[in-house]
């Protein structure tokens, strides 16, 4: 199937721009298999803000506690896991004071193994969907925001997955929320330029335990954060057909092109930085806004030189789409920047109800969740999008080989 289903040329607009879809079938890559996993702790939301304030014994600072309450009814979220649990601040009090206590060596003492672990219960998901030997894969790109190690979880998720020793191993940390697409972009570049390339691309997230800390009303974006974010694991096999057919392969989606954008002005309305306490950040209440303003003129910019088709009249309802969902509010800003019909985020608003925003491994699962919706006659063409810190934008565009079968 991998290599006789690649995808079909796209049409070209009037101007007939060069296309990326002129390369011959079977150029493009593909994903060949997803999988998930996520830490055994679950906290439902709508008790999230009173486990928050009674572990970080913070009780008593109602306002602060009703606000969390507040954002969390509004977030779309039913539930989040976590590495985390309340022992972990039983062990670690300095994780609670966030005021220069330093903490960063226990937490990156825990994510050390969590990050390579949980990414391994995720990439033996996709290895066994892909259906070939984990000794085929020829490549491995690994992103996290949950470490600052060398050798890193790159490494270990080798070892732990039992990959041969010659994989050729690239690691992306501090991607933020875009992470999961730009190992995507990598991956697409890889296996389209080594024959025969097998590439496992894996993402994982334990960043609650770089981040958690006790409530502070001097910075209320880290309270935003704790209603938002969750841990998880996603991961993809990404490969070409070349001429070469394995039949036990089964594409999902062709990978036609990658880009990125960044939005102008925007350095500081989200951001990430590793401290002696842990992973400080920031999230402008702006974000929403910005992107409702900008994102159409981006993503058409991105479009412009690939002459996508979109159903005529259709506009962007005529492709599928698989949105980061960074918050609630993201999402809404760009269903109503893009007059997207109710439904086309159905897919990005299922993951960020049932797991929060889990950083670059939200995308696998929401890719994961496009693809177990898909129903006959659904659109052909599709775009992912990751949101993040910069402001960056990482489009995709994807085509589901579902359709071609
Ligand atoms: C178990 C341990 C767990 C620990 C977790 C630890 C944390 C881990 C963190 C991991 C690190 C990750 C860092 C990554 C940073 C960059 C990555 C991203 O892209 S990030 C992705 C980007 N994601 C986003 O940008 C989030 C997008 N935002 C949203 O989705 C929504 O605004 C909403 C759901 C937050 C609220 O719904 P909406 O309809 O707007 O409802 P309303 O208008 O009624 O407001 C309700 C309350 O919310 C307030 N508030 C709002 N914004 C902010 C803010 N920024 N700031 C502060 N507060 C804010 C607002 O003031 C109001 O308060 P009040 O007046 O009632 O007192």
């Amino acid at each position: 199937m991998a290599a006789t289903h690649g995808p079909a040329s796209i049409p070209q607009d009037q101007e007939s721009r060069p296309s990326p879809a002129q390369r011959p079938n079977d150029a493009f890559a593909a994903v060949l298999g997803i999988g998930t996993a996520n830490p055994a702790n679950c906290l439902r939301q709508d008790e999230y803000a009173d486990w928050y304030f009674r572990v970080t014994k913070s009780d008593h600072l109602t306002t602060l506690n009703n606000k969390l309450k507040r954002i969390c009814e509004k977030s779309g979220i039913k539930k989040r896991h976590f590495h985390f649990t309340a022992q972990t601040t039983a062990d670690h009090p300095e994780f609670l004071d966030r005021r220069g206590v330093p903490s960063l060596d226990g937490r990156l003492g825990i994510t050390q193994d969590a990050v390579p672990e949980l990414a391994a219960a995720a990439a033996a998901r996709a290895i066994a969907e892909w259906g070939r030997p984990a000794t085929d894969i020829t490549h491995l790109v690994v992103t996290t925001n949950s470490g600052a190690h060398a050798p890193g979880a790159d490494l270990r998720l080798a070892a732990l997955l039992g990959l041969r020793p010659t994989v050729q191993r690239t690691l992306l940390y501090l991607h933020g929320c875009f992470g999961g697409c730009s190992a995507l972009r990598v991956a697409k570049d890889l296996a389209e330029n080594n024959r025969g390339a097998r590439v496992l691309v894996a993402s994982s997230e334990v960043s609650t335990l770089l981040a958690f800390g006790g409530p502070d009303e001097d910075h209320l974006d880290a309270l935003l954060a704790t209603a938002l974010f969750g841990d998880g694991a996603g991961a993809a096999v990404i490969g070409v057909g070349d001429g070469d057919p394995t039949p036990v392969e089964r594409p999902i989606f062709y990978m036609v092109s990658a880009s990125q954008a960044t939005l102008p002005g925007t350095e500081r309305a989200l951001y990430m930085q590793l401290g002696r306490s842990g992973l400080d950040l920031g999230i402008s209440a702006e974000v929403p806004a910005l992107l409702r303003g900008t994102i159409k003129g981006c993503v058409a910019d991105m479009l412009a030189p690939l002459g996508l088709p979109v159903v005529p009249g259709a506009g962007w309802n005529g492709v599928f789409w698989a949105v980061h969902p960074g918050g609630r509010a993201i999402l809404d800003s760009c269903e109503a920047a893009l007059g997207l019909e109710a439904g086309k985020l159905a897919a990005s608003r299922h993951v960020l109800s049932e797991y929060g925003n889990m950083l670059g491994s939200t995308i696998f699962f929401v890719l994961d969740e496009v693809r177990r919706r898909r129903q006959e006659g659904d659109c052909e063409w599709g775009l992912t999008l990751g949101i993040g810190p910069g402001v960056t934008v990482e489009m995709m565009v994807l085509q589901s080989a579902s359709s071609q079968d």
